[in-house]
């Protein structure tokens, strides 16, 4: 039996403008266009491997290591739209394997919790779409890919890039203007980086798909947030990226988490998915870009309790003088930072920062923090000499 298959891994991307609302639910068509920052892939990524081959009797995924049917509407429907472009493909060229015909196996992994609001179905979804267009050897571009991804999950579609990337809202009934398309490479700006502060790692409550349907079907507030607030803030902030202008950036992002979270509240029956820790957090933010009467670190959280904090690599001593003080107790800051290195930003606070500080610091944040991820701006997809599938026998090695 011969066994066809390919590899990649996909990036995680945290979105700074939200998409929240679909104009349509099966296609997956935003009611706003939004922008995110795709996160490097050595501490979030997924690995995905596709096997084709005449013998597999049925469409299979393996995702870290349990089986899961392949049967769900939406990646039935990113399959069938790469078997179209596969069959488009075989008809031009008669001697071209009928792949398009054959079933496929899939094997992924996540390096990293799922469905925790660590935005795995992005990483998912783009890793899918990539690792069957590399099997079916497509010649579409990235752009065009994001459409299919977009249809598994929306926020999939930007991590088809690297650096900044925004999704294009588009216009078109049927989503063909509805994809993702790169606002800066990572190389552009490659001082940003991200903190995330992991508030709890169980699975939420309101699914996202489930949240902005009640928010499209009940706040008032979304109404202004789609008509005149994003539209706007669409074009600035793809501009403050552009400039590389982290102050603006930042301001915007906080803004627009802020925004999001409140068209939730504004549901009915309301939404709530930031947490007290997380409001502990968003004060910590505004009280350090304060303290140095310059906007150094922005939060954003998604459909969940996690933050995730942008800031400059040039800040990170400042940041880190206070959130090392505050959270030495939660696991992720070694290996990424040698003791000396972590001693330095005690140092810093202790000798510099700690006599002028007039807000409040609540010694006990660490608490609702289980851990954090230190990590910066990264590249989209990449071609991975791993395979998760043995050849011989088409399953999961
Ligand atoms: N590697 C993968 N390959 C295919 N599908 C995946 C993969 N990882 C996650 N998924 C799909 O995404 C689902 C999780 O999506 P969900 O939106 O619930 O969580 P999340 O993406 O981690 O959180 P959020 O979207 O709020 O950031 C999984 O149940 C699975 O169906
Ligand atoms: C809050 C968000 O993270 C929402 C992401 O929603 P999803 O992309 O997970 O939703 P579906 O399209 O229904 O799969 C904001 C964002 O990533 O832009």
């Amino acid at each position: 039996m011969t066994v066809y298959t390919a590899s990649t891994t996909a990036p995680v991307n945290i979105a700074t403008l939200k998409y929240w609302g679909k104009r349509d639910a099966n296609l997956n068509l935003p009611t706003n266009s939004s922008i995110s920052v795709t996160l490097a892939q050595d501490d979030l990524r997924t690995l995905t491997s596709a096997a084709t081959s005449e013998s597999f009797e049925k469409d299979t995924l393996w995702l870290n290591g349990k089986e899961e049917s392949l049967t769900n509407k939406r990646t039935q429907d990113c399959l069938q739209d790469l078997r179209g472009l596969r069959n488009q493909l075989e008809s031009q060229d008669a001697s071209l394997p009928k792949m398009s015909q054959w079933r496929l196996h899939i094997v992924s992994e996540n390096n990293f919790p799922t469905a925790a609001g660590l935005a795995s179905s992005a990483a998912g979804f783009a890793a899918l779409v990539v690792a069957v267009a590399k099997l079916y050897k497509l010649p579409q571009d990235m752009s065009e890919l994001s459409r299919i991804a977009r249809k598994g999950s929306g926020s999939a579609c930007r991590s088809l890039f690297g650096g900044y990337v925004a999704w294009e809202m588009g216009e078109a009934e049927d989503g063909l203007d509805s994809m993702a398309v790169q606002v800066l490479p990572q190389e552009a700006w490659p001082e940003m980086k991200a903190a995330i502060l992991v508030v709890s790692d169980v699975k939420k409550d309101t699914p996202s798909t489930q949240g902005m349907q009640l928010t499209v079907a009940t706040s008032d507030l979304f109404k202004e947030r789609i008509t005149s607030i994003v539209p706007k803030r669409f074009v600035e902030m793809k501009e403050a990226i552009e400039n590389r202008d982290f102050p603006r950036f930042a301001e915007m992002t906080m803004k627009d988490s802020n925004s999001f979270h409140a068209t939730c509240l504004d549901s009915y029956p309301p939404i709530f998915y930031i947490n007290d820790t997380s409001k502990k957090v968003i004060r910590l933010v505004h009280s350090i870009n304060a303290f140095f009467n310059e906007t150094i670190v922005a939060y954003t959280f998604d459909a969940g309790p996690n933050a995730v904090l942008y800031y400059l690599e040039k800040n990170e001593e400042k940041l880190f003088a206070f959130l090392y003080k505050l959270l030495h107790q939660v696991k992720g800051w070694e290996p990424k930072y040698n003791k000396e290195q972590l001693n330095g930003f005690i140092n810093t606070f202790e000798n510099q920062y700690k006599d002028k500080i007039e807000f409040f610091i609540d010694p006990e944040l660490y608490q609702g923090i289980t851990r954090i991820i230190l990590t910066r701006v990264g590249p989209g997809p990449q071609n991975s000499e791993e395979c998760l599938i043995d050849q011989s026998t088409g399953l999961p090695k």
